[in-house]
């Protein structure tokens, strides 16, 4: 049975949705066990830190909120950290993934290192178009500084490896934290929405007559670093292509009526893979301030046209 729910279906707000903001921003919250993700979402949508959740719960959740004086559906999925099956149906939901650990936790940080690996790895196996997607990678459990394992010029630096955003913050703290945390994603999501919608524009263009001697310059796309990673899992380059298209996406569950304009960006059937390979359960991957240390950088998953094609593959070459 799949443990997926509709938003709105485990904490709501009372509005009808005819009232709620027309712009959405879906964020899926990844990471092993016990990293905070549930902390951090039940924190945003009500201002509380709860010490005891339910550790198998998957959940959709919305709440309306203003980003820089624009109204926004912050739609969130809250994952259980064993179940990996579904990454590629996260994957497709998401505007942005918050790939989440603990600052105290050694192997958390491993698992979200293997997380970027795969991500990195599904996106290069995709050939068609589907959304973009911005990663941030999380270190949570700030409060506990003193018991900290995880430098954060180590989250820096993985972060700036894989060109994503990075940020450290604490959902037992101030809720000033977490909402600064949610509403950066917004705003990184937003920017990505408008780049794809420039590039979109210049893609669309009729081709017109050049004159003779005239000059046509192009945006470059912005370039990006790649990585691979010690994770144990990660398959190289040589072998990633063709074990990636022998398996096969798991079907998802129906997507709520609210989810259709979302799955007209997601992938075609004919792009089918899976992450079942590459994050196994098996597989193991710690002043409370929000730090940029890299601009943030989009995925795009696919190739949605050959500009985008060449975006994507400075990102995962
Ligand atoms: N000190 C501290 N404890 C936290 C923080 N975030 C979460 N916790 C605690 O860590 C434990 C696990 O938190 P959860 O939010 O359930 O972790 P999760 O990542 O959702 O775990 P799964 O649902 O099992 O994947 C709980 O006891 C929380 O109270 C934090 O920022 N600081």
């Amino acid at each position: 049975m799949s443990r997926y729910k509709p938003v709105n279906s485990s904490i709501k707000t009372h509005q009808s949705t005819a009232s709620l903001p027309k712009e959405e921003v879906n964020v899926v919250l990844l990471g092993k066990q016990s990293v905070g993700k549930s902390a951090l979402v039940v924190k945003y949508l009500t201002k509380r830190f709860i010490c005891e959740y339910d550790p198998f719960l998957e959940d959709t959740y919305w709440k309306p909120d203003v980003v820089d004086q624009q109204e926004v559906l912050v739609k969130i999925m809250d994952t259980y950290g064993k179940d990996h099956k579904r990454l590629p149906y996260y994957l497709k939901w998401a505007d942005a993934v918050l790939i989440t650990y603990s600052i105290t936790q050694q192997d958390s940080f491993e698992m979200a290192l293997a997380y970027l690996d795969a991500i990195t790895s599904y996106s290069k196996s995709l050939t068609v178009s589907t959304n973009e997607l911005v990663l941030m990678l999380l270190g949570n459990k700030l409060d506990l500084e003193r018991v900290r394992v995880i430098p954060k010029c180590d989250g820096e630096a993985i972060a700036a490896k894989y060109s994503c955003a990075f940020c450290e913050t604490t959902a037992a703290d101030d809720y000033d934290y977490v909402q600064q945390l949610f509403h950066r994603t917004v705003r990184e999501v937003r920017k990505e929405r408008e780049r794809v919608v420039a590039s979109n524009s210049i893609d669309e263009e009729p081709p017109t007559t050049i004159p003779i001697n005239s000059i046509a310059t192009f945006p470059s796309p912005s370039s990006s670093s790649s990585s691979s990673s010690s994770i144990p899992f990660t398959i190289s380059n040589d072998t990633e292509r063709s074990v990636l298209s022998a398996i096969s996406i798991p079907v998802p569950p129906p997507m709520p009526t609210s989810f259709i304009q979302k799955t007209t960006k997601l992938i075609k059937p004919d792009s089918q893979t899976s992450m079942n390979s590459l994050l196994s359960p098996t597989t193991k991957a710690g002043s409370p301030t929000t730090a940029n240390t890299v601009p943030p950088t989009t995925i795009s998953n696919t190739k949605r046209s050959s500009s985008k094609t060449s975006v994507f593959s400075k990102i995962f070459k």
